[in-house]
């Protein structure tokens, strides 16, 4: 990797919200990070220190009233400066997102596949049955019971831990240059994770993909890691190479977050978290 690898690079990113004495209230205050292809880039810290503020303003969601200042240059382009049509051409296909709400990504009242094959038809893809077998290998991988089912489904009659995978499965399927997903295996159980950790790094290993993920556990980091960002009240106080951070963490709260997480398996956090029943609300 050299720098002209470099696929995201956000500089001087700031978010502010008005406060109510007329203070501005920073959430995020002047990040700079680059996303490299083929990089796995792990953002760290804890609750409320502005992991999912700096994935929505990496794709310019950020809550109304809020302001979003600085630069995220994907292939030097500034999108903060780009006309919205063409944002949204490079979102959803180049910059592929995965919240962790998943109900919100999907329609309610669209069959699964349906929805799903109208993403890719805008993105080129013709041949509907080609689709279906792509998407069905997928998710079995992703452990999905009965996937052409699944495909007829509504959203609605998917569990939360299935709606994330179905998001997982189109990603994986989308092959995007840069992947940013926030905390996208909480919910569901030790196997499963792991799984898509793999799929994760499979998507890297053979398409260059650049991702970045929001994570609590610093089993996931050592795991996957290329590169760690730690947050602290929306600062990056401490970025470096994975090996580096682990062996030789420099901040108190790097160090903090280190002991903490101690001894943490892998997947320690799903321990205990089954996924709910599969048709909710069948
Ligand atoms: N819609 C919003 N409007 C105003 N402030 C918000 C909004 N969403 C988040 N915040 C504030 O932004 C800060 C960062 O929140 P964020 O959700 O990014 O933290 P986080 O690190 O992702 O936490 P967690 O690990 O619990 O998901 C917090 O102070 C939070 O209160």
């Amino acid at each position: 990797m050299n720098d002209n690898d470099v696929l995201l690079q956000v500089k001087n990113l700031t978010v502010t919200l008005p406060g109510k004495s007329g203070q501005k209230v920073r959430l995020l205050n002047r990040l700079e990070f680059d996303l490299k292809a083929g990089q796995i880039v792990c953002l760290v810290g804890r609750s409320g220190s502005g992991k999912t503020m700096t994935a929505l303003s990496l794709v310019q969601e950020v809550p109304s009233g809020a302001v979003l200042t600085g630069e995220v240059r994907f292939h030097g382009e500034d999108l903060l400066r780009l006309p919205q049509e063409q944002r949204n051409l490079i979102r959803g296909k180049r910059i592929f997102t995965i919240f962790q709400n998943p109900m919100n990504s999907f329609n309610p009242s669209i069959p699964m596949g349906k929805q799903l094959f109208s993403y890719a038809r805008s993105y080129g893809q013709a041949d509907k049955s080609a689709f279906y077998a792509e998407m069905i290998r997928i998710l079995e991988k992703l452990n999905i019971s009965e996937p052409a089912l699944r495909l007829k489904q509504y959203p609605f009659q998917l569990s939360g831990g299935m709606l994330q995978r179905m998001l997982i499965g189109l990603a994986i399927w989308t092959r995007p240059e840069v992947l940013i997903a926030d905390e996208p295996t909480t919910a569901l159980d030790p196997g499963i994770q792991k799984e898509i950790l793999q799929q994760f790094r499979l998507i890297r290993d053979s398409c260059g993909t650049a991702i970045l993920l929001i994570t609590h556990h610093f089993g996931v980091v050592a795991e996957l890691a290329d590169h760690v960002l730690v947050l602290q009240d929306g600062t990056i106080i401490e970025q470096n190479d994975v090996f580096s951070l682990f062996d030789r963490p420099e901040h108190p709260y790097t160090r903090a977050l280190l002991q903490a997480s101690y001894g943490e398996e892998v997947v320690a956090d799903a321990a205990g978290s089954e996924e709910p029943d599969e048709n909710v609300s069948q």
